[in-house]
């Protein structure tokens, strides 16, 4: 996925300037930033939801414009920030909703299958009959996370977008959920994440694309880019990064007297 030079524009006011970024299967890319910064303004553009100004976005060296919506669906997969699902589904259908590019009336023993593998493969496979809206904010987050995995789960050279893929998790949950990121890169897909945990990203990352207004403020390895200066400059918060002797990556630990108490 190749974002060149990629402006985003609302009634005059530019939301996101100078974008660039290659992403490769077999990548984990973090995108960071403070609130308002346009990481999910991204993930739109990257997921065709919305449309850049000016620039470019390709996908398998193909323009994002001429890619059909059904053909997008079938190479690509998105967990958006908001899932509001107000209606009677249940969680297996919601699931299932991640195949539904995949056939045309019926889905086959298939796509049941790979429904139900992607339920215990995040752990719900208890909730299978479970009315959607019955469930908590963090388990209906990772009914969204089966469904996004689902849609992929057989595809080759797939991008999977995932926008704050952790929020509302419990801590065991946010590691499996980004384990399971991992293992899908792993498995030769391209994962995209918009990530506030700075230790998640600094840990799980391969590539980080921070931003600060709208614009690129850094990108690269994580060590290059979660640099107490950079993180001072774009979040506006001192860090110390640590290293400890028993753990392989750094730590970020904010320094309590540079927070200002609202
Ligand atoms: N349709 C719109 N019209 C005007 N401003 C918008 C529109 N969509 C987004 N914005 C603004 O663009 C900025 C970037 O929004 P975006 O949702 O991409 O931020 P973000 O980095 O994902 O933030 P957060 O961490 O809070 O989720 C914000 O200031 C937001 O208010």
């Amino acid at each position: 996925m190749e974002v060149e030079n990629v402006h985003f524009v609302v009634k005059n006011k530019p939301l996101l300037q100078e974008i660039n970024l290659k992403a490769k299967t077999g990548e984990l890319w973090a995108i960071v930033g403070a609130n308002g910064a346009g990481k999910s303004t991204l993930m739109k553009l990257l997921s065709k939801e919305l449309v850049p100004t000016s620039g470019k976005i390709s996908f398998h060296e193909k323009d994002l414009k001429k890619y059909n919506l059904k053909e997008l669906a079938q190479k690509r997969a998105v967990l958006a920030q908001q899932n509001v699902i107000t209606l009677s589904f249940t969680v297996h259908e919601i699931v299932l909703m991640g195949r539904y590019p995949f056939y045309e009336s019926k889905p086959s023993q298939r796509d049941l299958s790979i429904v139900d593998h992607c339920l215990h493969k995040v752990g719900i496979i208890h909730f299978k009959d479970r009315m959607y809206p019955t469930l908590s904010g963090g388990e209906q987050q990772r009914v969204q996370l089966a469904r996004t995995l689902a849609q992929i789960w057989e595809v080759r050279e797939g991008f999977i977008l995932l926008d704050e893929p952790t929020s509302g998790m419990d801590l065991l949950h946010q590691y499996e959920t980004f384990q399971l990121a991992r293992e899908m890169m792993q498995k030769g897909y391209g994962v995209i994440a918009v990530v506030h945990d700075l230790n998640f990203a600094l840990q799980y990352a391969d590539r980080i694309l921070m931003l600060k207004k709208g614009k690129i403020f850094a990108s690269g390895t994580p060590n290059e880019v979660l640099t107490g200066k950079n993180i001072k400059e774009a979040f506006g918060v001192s860090v110390r990064i640590i290293h400890p002797d028993d753990t392989p990556f750094p730590v970020i630990i904010p320094e309590a007297s540079s927070v200002a108490v609202i």
